[in-house]
């Protein structure tokens, strides 16, 4: 029999207290009755502290730590706001394809408004869906081939023009790299005049570059010191750029925005930042990935050698095939299957991306990642590069192996959803095609004239820096100390 006056007043604190904590550290109720487990969540240890530190000071160990902690998906509260991060394979193609319950996310929005100043009119401007829509017809793959080879074109006479140190000299593989994707890029994309090529244009925008995450993930623009001031001014270099006759010789690309924002109404100052919005990708990332290619390769045992052989070759039997052919320039615009530098630009993008996509759980009605269920207008991010280094789909993933996606040497194919360096679905980068061939064809026209050495007299280290995360290319942090010449070729194989 069981009576109440048994029982001691102790033992009557201690089943409260036991009841009290059970209550509140069990998952809520309706999640029990649903089945579903509620999101594991990461806080700031310090309240004063707006986001985890260690997001912001190792995000691979970060993300790494906390998804074996908890699971492939977990909210974080960082800077006033929840986010839920997901970090395996397939929940992430799961989010991909279900672009019902996962709806572009307004943050997306609202992080191109603050980083490239759209006033709201533009964001509501039935134009801007039209140029959305110009532009992946433009950067399609059957229209992009007339815009890499404009990059041919222009990368060739860059390079030719470009002086180098004198002999023994080294210099930094970084500023080698951008400056010439960076003078490729704008002439083929904006035409030969754009004022991109000036240095002040160069500098406003790696200034831009080095603070636009920090708005994107939320820091008001004005409170981010002189960001404002650079955007400001790339605009209006862009807005001369576009009054002046001389120059309109863009591409496709460039004039239908234009022509669209000028029917459309739009100002001067409009199509200038939506052209900021394209520059940044164009610029920022895909030069970027040109020069982690060099500096990974350069710093595997092989070095550049293998790449280089293998486009020598290539080079010699286009010229057998196409007799009297003696340019860099044609053969660029014709490349052949290059397959080791295929995967050791695959490799490069898998090692060196970081990219988020963002999603919103649609209005109505929740949904669930795997056994988790997701509350209406929660926002979602997939982050690519921890599928990227995930040991279970990559054989030691922290190497980079330039062989790693040939596919003759036997080692099991890595599945399509395990390589997102351009994120997916409903967000897809629409300059994946341009960028991928950009750094095909600016990698072989840069091996092809200079001979590239580490210098060991004088070795500097890069790493990866750990802000800028969830955009594209890491940015580095450091350089590598390079020695540069042109290479010397019998005179028959010469330009
Ligand atoms: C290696 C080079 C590049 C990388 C790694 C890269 C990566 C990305 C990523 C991760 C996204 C977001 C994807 C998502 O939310 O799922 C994106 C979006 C985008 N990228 Fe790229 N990108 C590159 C080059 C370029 C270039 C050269 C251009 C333009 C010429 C470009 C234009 C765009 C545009 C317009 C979007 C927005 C797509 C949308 O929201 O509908 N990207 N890119």
């Amino acid at each position: 029999m069981f009576y109440w006056e048994n029982i001691n007043p102790p033992w009557l604190i201690i089943t409260s207290l036991i009841a009290v904590l059970g209550a509140l550290f069990t998952p809520s109720w309706s999640a029990i009755f649903r089945r579903k487990a509620v999101l594991p969540t990461v806080r700031s240890r310090w309240p004063w502290e707006s986001t985890p530190r260690a997001l912001e000071e190792d995000p691979d160990k970060f993300f790494a730590e906390t998804s074996g902690k908890h699971g492939p998906a977990f909210a974080v509260h960082a800077n006033g706001r929840k986010m839920i991060y997901v970090t395996n394979a397939t929940l992430i193609a799961a989010i991909y394809k279900n672009s019902k319950s996962f709806v572009m996310s307004p943050l997306q929005g609202l992080w191109a408004k603050n980083c490239f100043g759209f006033p709201n009119r533009m964001l509501s401007s039935p134009v801007l869906g039209d140029i959305m829509a110009s532009m992946h017809r433009d950067l399609s793959p059957k229209v992009v081939s007339s815009l890499l080879q404009s990059l041919a074109s222009e990368g060739c006479s860059i390079i030719d023009a470009r002086v180098l140190p004198p002999a023994g000299k080294h210099q930094g593989l970084l500023p080698f790299i951008l400056d010439l994707a960076f003078d490729a890029s704008t002439r083929s994309v904006f035409g030969p005049g754009m004022a991109a090529l000036s240095p002040a244009f160069r500098e406003a925008f790696w200034a831009f570059d080095t603070n636009l995450p920090r708005v994107a993930f939320g820091c008001p623009p004005q409170k981010v010191p002189g960001f404002e001031k650079h955007r400001e001014y790339l605009v209006t270099e862009i807005i001369s750029t576009l009054k002046d006759e001389k120059h309109h010789e863009g591409s496709e690309l460039v004039s239908s925005c234009i022509s669209l924002g000028v029917n459309g109404g739009w100002s001067d100052s409009d199509i200038a930042r939506i052209l900021l919005g394209i520059l940044w990708p164009l610029l920022a990332n895909a030069p970027n990935a040109i020069f982690w290619l060099f500096a990974l390769q350069l710093q595997h045992p092989d070095g550049l050698k293998p790449l280089v052989d293998e486009i020598d070759l290539a080079w010699e039997l286009w010229r057998k095939k196409n007799p009297g052919a003696n340019n860099y320039v044609e053969f660029a615009k014709d490349l052949p299957e290059l397959p080791l530098l295929k995967s050791a630009i695959d490799e490069t993008l898998r090692y060196a991306s970081s990219s988020y996509s963002m999603r919103q759980v649609h209005e109505e009605g929740g949904t669930a990642i795997g056994s988790y269920l997701l509350q209406p207008g929660e926002q979602v991010v997939c982050v690519t590069r921890s599928v990227h280094l995930d040991e279970n789909i990559y054989d030691d993933p922290l190497r980079y192996d330039p062989n790693r996606f040939l596919t003759h040497t036997g080692s099991p194919t890595v599945p399509s959803h395990a390589h997102m360096p351009f994120g997916g679905g409903i967000s897809i980068c629409e300059g994946r095609h341009y960028a991928v061939g950009k750094i095909r064809i600016l990698t072989v026209l840069i091996l092809l004239e200079f001979v590239i050495e580490l210098d060991g007299r004088s070795p500097a280290t890069v790493k990866f820096a750990p802000d800028n995360r969830g955009f594209g290319m890491i940015r580095p942090d450091g350089d590598l100390n390079v020695k540069i010449r042109r290479r010397s070729r019998p005179a028959e194989s010469q330009k």
